[in-house]
């Protein structure tokens, strides 16, 4: 019984009367850090402990594995040794359970596969190949797309057939899905919206098998309810049909997967689905300062369409949320990390207690990098190293054969991506030559192309298509191996990706063309940096920067390192301190969201969802240029969101940076008078104007004396355009940063009246 007390007593009213509530359905709704999470771990260990339910019939879904993790450690702390016979679990995990014992019913035996996305989209193909559609006309990820939408509705390809009639595009998917149906069928396979979709079907189809789970979990309870779809719906009613025992709990303000199909409308429909349904609200945040729950409260404001409901804290203001800019990712990032081991020097923080969160996967380069550089240890939650995707594989790999042609290894790699029509077979004949004369893949090669230019007999007997990709390839080596010695690296990357068909092949690639080619935007903007040393050094020093990031993945589970982060993935977790990266226009909101204003409207929920994680310290950060928008780096304006939270509870941050970087662009730091005021304009509020205007004289640290030409005045900054004198020429600039300095009049260095 002390148990029990204890249970309660770190509950407020609110949430006691939540987790007393054991029996019919409950809906709690309440936004973030009121303890909806809590409520359902205590509940769970109230049911047990006070009621002496089995946790064998109590079933619990969340959402990621990782949220299911943390309950069920939160649980064994609970309810102790009861916890192991809990299910606890997300919705795909439980299906795929389900499914191995059950799967026969539908004709799934046990050993069943499920397709990965690379087996979804070869299939893809292979089906529209079979309905006789042009893969370029009917993308296959496109395809799949629809199919998938389609399926999260719990339709099969008849029934999206009859929705489709008279959409063309959607009647080409229904047809491809029949025969993907089919395929998946032979194949014994399913893929990952199936799960849901064929537990679903298979309840209706066999009611005595849903009996059985019915029977089983007297108790059902929903985390994160507003990001449940269709499918996900209907099988927690399937499941809480007969005794009702159905406890969601969900804040329609965190919702931010309607691009999977995730419907907030669950949440209303709970309640005429569920006319008993007791609904409680939780007012009071435990979890963030005073100025980090207000702040996100102002953000949210902004979004039109909301069910309002109460947030209030107790815990103490804390320090404003503090707000930085930097010139580039990398400064960004220099700048997030030399904060984090203030923290940790000055402060009580732990490396653990901080989290870096971003709206981009792509983002996350700059980031590691700094880490590395500053031996601070990361975790990277979800996503791919940087080094280690694919694209960036691929271009690191033909660099280093372009650095060191005897590489096989590398160039095994290399030969096939594009595919150029050198089959296993050639190459392995090739090896073998190759291999009994002592020499490298690519020597052999080399005397292969040279005998046939001299129009010699081949060495080596291979079919002649064989011989003359051969030639090519290595044709296009020997070309990039002369630039890689006289042109600086992304002289080289540029003729690489547009020579080798590297390009062609990421750009035209079926899967995430846009973000794999800004991973090699990304790429490139780092390979800049090794610009200025004389060739091929450069190229020598890009590679082994490369080499050693990827080596230290031993650091991925270590317990003291920062998490690197989605917005996304963050979901339902919580830090003492947040830097949230990328705040502006395009990256948060992302561009894709700028045409309507619903996915405008969801981006601010994502950003909200960011802040509200922070414990004790936000801080959020922006950069005037981020390389992988396309290796020019193009200006970014500040978010929409940082003018949007108010402006009492902001504080510009300048942070210092630690990291050790030679910057040849125009850096801050500058201490003129002008730098002060366009920063005081470039700060978060609209800008008050510029402190130039058309005609003045200007000097500029590294450009020398000019006119101002033209002031335009952006969302954050004051862009400048100045004649410089000296044959310098026109340069477009960015006021808070440019080493600006007004002249007196009669320092006019004589450009004017043009
Ligand atoms: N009554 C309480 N007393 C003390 N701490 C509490 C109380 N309720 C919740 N907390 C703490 O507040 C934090 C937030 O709780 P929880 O994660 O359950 O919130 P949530 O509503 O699920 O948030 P989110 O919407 O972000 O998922 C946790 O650290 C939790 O332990
Ligand atoms: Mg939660």
């Amino acid at each position: 019984m002390t148990q029990v007390a204890n249970l309660l007593e770190g509950l407020n009213p609110a949430q006691r009367e939540a987790v007393e509530t054991v029996d019919g359905p409950l809906l709690i709704i309440a936004g973030p850090g009121s303890g909806k999470t809590r409520v359902i771990t205590h509940r769970i260990a109230y049911l047990v402990q006070e009621y002496g339910v089995s946790p064998y019939s109590i079933l619990a879904m969340t959402f990621t594995n990782k949220a299911a993790r943390e309950m069920t450690d939160r649980l064994g702390r609970l309810a102790g040794p009861h916890a192991g016979a809990l299910t606890v679990g997300t919705f795909h995990s439980f299906c795929a359970r389900l499914l191995r014992i059950e799967g026969d019913f539908i004709g799934l035996s046990r050993n069943y596969s499920i397709f990965d996305d690379d087996d979804q989209i070869s299939a893809i193909k292979q089906c529209l190949g079979q309905a006789d559609y042009d893969p370029k006309r009917y993308p296959p990820r496109a395809v799949l797309s629809a199919i998938s939408r389609a399926k999260n509705v719990l339709q099969d390809s008849q029934a999206m057939a009859r929705d489709a009639a008279g959409y063309y595009f959607e009647e080409v998917c229904a047809r491809v899905y029949r025969h993907y149906e089919e395929l998946l069928a032979r194949n014994n396979a399913v893929d990952f919206d199936d799960l849901l979709l064929r537990t679903v079907q298979l309840f209706r189809e066999y009611p005595v098998v849903l009996q059985r789970y019915q029977d089983r979990y007297g108790y059902l309870m929903v985390d994160e309810f507003q990001d449940t779809n269709v499918a996900q719906y209907q099988l927690s009613r399937q499941l809480s049909q007969g005794h009702q025992n159905f406890c969601v709990v969900g804040d329609p303000d965190q919702s931010i997967y309607s691009w999977r199909s995730a419907d907030v409308r669950n949440i209303l429909n709970f309640k005429n689905d569920y006319p008993r349904a007791k609904v409680i609200s939780l007012g009071q945040n435990y979890r963030s300062t005073a100025n980090i729950l207000n702040a996100a409260k102002g953000l949210i404001e902004s979004n039109g369409k909301r069910l309002d409901h109460q947030l209030f804290t107790d815990n103490s203001t804390g320090q404003p949320v503090r707000v930085d800019e930097a010139y580039d990712e990398d400064e960004e990032a220099g700048k997030v990390i030399g904060e984090i081991k203030r923290l940790t020097r000055e402060e009580s923080f732990k490396l653990g207690d901080c989290a870096v969160m971003y709206r981009v996967n792509a983002q996350s380069r700059a980031m590691e990098e700094a880490c590395l550089q500053q031996g601070v240890k990361y975790r990277l939650v979800g996503g791919t190293r940087f080094y280690q995707r694919k694209e960036i594989r691929d271009l690191t790999a033909y660099l280093r054969l372009v650095y060191n042609q005897q590489d096989d290894q590398t160039l095994a790699r290399v030969v096939s991506v594009p595919p150029r029509g050198l089959g296993a077979k050639s190459m392995q004949q090739l090896g073998e030559w190759a291999t009994g004369r002592g020499v490298s893949t690519f020597d052999a090669m080399r005397e292969i192309t040279l005998a046939s230019r001299n129009k010699q007999p081949s060495p080596v007997s291979l079919p002649s298509r064989a011989a003359s990709s051969i030639a090519k390839f290595v044709d296009l080596i020997e070309r990039l191996v002369a630039i890689s010695r006289e042109a600086e690296v992304v002289k080289l990357i540029d003729v690489l990706l547009s020579e080798s068909g590297l390009q062609k092949h990421i750009q035209e690639s079926d899967e995430r063309p846009e973000e794999r080619w800004e991973n090699v935007m990304d790429f490139r903007g780092i390979a800049q940096e090794f610009n200025a040393e004389t060739p091929p050094d450069g190229l020598g020093s890009l590679l082994e920067r490369t080499s050693l990031v990827s080596q230290v993945d031993d650091l991925e589970d270590a317990e003291d390192s920062i998490t690197l982060i989605t917005l996304h993935q963050a979901k339902g977790l919580e830090f003492p301190v947040v830097f949230i990266v990328g705040m502006e226009e395009g990256l948060l909101p992302h561009s894709r969201s700028l045409d309507s204003e619903e996915q405008t409207e969801e981006e601010r929920r994502l950003c909200y969802v960011g802040m509200t994680r922070a414990e004790q310290r936000l801080y959020l950060m922006r950069a005037f240029r981020r390389n992988f928008r396309g290796g020019s780096g193009g200006p970014a304006a500040a978010s929409r969101f940082l003018r949007e939270i108010p402006e009492d509870l902001l504080v510009p941050a300048a942070l210092s940076s630690t990291a050790a970087r030679t910057v040849t662009s125009p850096q801050p730091g500058g201490g003129s008078s002008i730098r002060a005021a366009a920063l005081a304009a470039a700060s978060v509020a609209p800008s008050s104007g510029p402190a130039l205007k058309v005609g003045d004289p200007v000097r500029h640290r590294a450009f020398g004396d000019g006119i101002v030409m033209a002031c335009e005045v952006t969302a954050s900054d004051v862009e400048v355009t100045v004649e410089f004198a000296g044959g310098v020429g026109a340069k477009r600039l960015l006021l808070s940063f440019a080493p600006l300095e007004k002249l007196s009049d009669s320092e006019d260095p004589g450009l004017g009246g043009r």
